[in-house]
């Protein structure tokens, strides 16, 4: 079996000691900077297995009918909308989902949430310009109504996407006691009841009331473009829309022209349509947005277990017992 690891990023996954399960596999391991499916398919056209690591690599139909030997795509973290898995299984590839801690990416969401709300990275950019701006920052960069940070006690936070990690950051919020608003589906908003969360019964209520608005689905065609420019026009200009899960949620541009206009005040993103963002973006310009590099699972327990998690399903379909597989159909199609 050839195995060929795509978007090993700063060759985290070599180092690891993870890494060492597919020892007796021999892999080649690739940092990703293969552009379009004819490049690609010259890279990968020896490969049985393909290891993605996060999601820079599309797999599409027509990088797939130019793959006949391709079997296995094992990803690392959750199946996004970069593999057309309804096209693997016509092609007999079968796609292994990888296990993810929902920890990690819970605390970046609530490191974010109070830096934020309390203004640390402007507070510390300025003090490092030589300004102590003890009662409120000040600056003709400044938007209106960015003013003075806020406490969390008392105050609203809003949650779309009530899984894995929203729900861990739902708890969070509670016990820093914030009432919590859920929307979502019938089953999400019972859970969040059970939880001791309130559930709303319409979008517009968790954009108008809440003062953290926190996403944490996951991007699907039914999903893509789901918040849009006047969703979150529609949110207090005090208040902080906060996206740990994936950029293409938010309608384009509509983050940066809502956040021009002061509604919401604030954002924190950790996830960009195009990864590395490039320097200059306007979200990395504005004063009221804080950026993370896409480091919600980046952490050292976190890695490893997405790797291993990863490595683990590639070592068990060689081995004739494949494990987390999403398109089981597709173990049936002859290759
Ligand atoms: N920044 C980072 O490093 C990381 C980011 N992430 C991202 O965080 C987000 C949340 O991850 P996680 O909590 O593990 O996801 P889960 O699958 O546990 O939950 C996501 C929620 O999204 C909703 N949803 C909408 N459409 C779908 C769909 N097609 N399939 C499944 N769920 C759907 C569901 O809510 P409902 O039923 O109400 O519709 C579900 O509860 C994802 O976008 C993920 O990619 C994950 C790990 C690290
Ligand atoms: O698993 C995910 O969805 C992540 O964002 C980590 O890459």
């Amino acid at each position: 079996m050839n195995i060929v690891i795509l978007d090993d990023y700063q060759d985290a996954v070599r180092k690891l000691a993870c890494a060492r399960k597919l020892d007796p596999y021999p892999a080649k391991v690739y940092t990703n900077n293969v552009k379009g499916v004819g490049q690609l398919a010259v890279r990968l056209r020896d490969a049985d297995i393909v290891v993605l690591i996060r999601e820079r690599t599309h797999i599409t139909r027509a990088l797939l009918e130019k793959l006949p030997r391709l079997k296995l795509i094992a990803q690392t973290g959750g199946v996004g909308a970069h593999i057309d898995v309804q096209a693997c299984t016509e092609h007999g590839v079968a796609v292994a989902e990888g296990v993810g801690d929902p920890v990690a990416p819970a605390e970046l969401t609530w490191a974010l949430i109070m830096a934020a709300m309390r203004r640390i990275p402007q507070y510390v950019s300025h003090l490092k310009h030589g300004a102590w701006q003890q009662s409120g920052l000040k600056a003709a960069s400044m938007p209106p109504n960015f003013g003075l940070g806020q406490v969390l006690r008392g105050r609203t936070l809003g949650i779309w996407g009530y899984g894995r990690i929203g729900r861990l950051v739902a708890g969070y919020g509670r016990a820093f006691g914030m009432r919590v608003l859920v929307w979502g589906s019938e089953a999400s908003r019972a859970q969040a009841r059970a939880d001791g969360c309130e559930p709303v019964d319409d979008k517009d209520s968790l954009f108008t009331h809440s003062d953290v608005l926190s996403l944490h689905l996951r991007l699907s065609d039914a999903t893509r473009g789901c918040v849009r420019l006047d969703d979150l026009s529609r949110m207090k200009p005090t208040a902080l829309l906060v996206n740990t899960a994936r950029a293409e949620l938010i309608e384009p541009d509509a983050l940066v022209a809502a956040l021009n206009r002061g509604r919401p005040g604030m954002a924190a993103v950790d996830v960009f349509e195009s990864e590395p963002i490039l320097q200059g973006h306007a979200l990395l310009r504005l004063e009221n947005c804080v950026c993370t590099p896409h480091i919600g699972f980046v952490e050292l327990d976190s890695y490893e277990k997405y790797f291993s998690a990863a490595f683990d399903n590639v070592v068990n379909y060689i081995k004739g017992t494949p494990t987390n597989i999403v398109n089981p159909g597709a173990l049936h199609v002859r290759r």
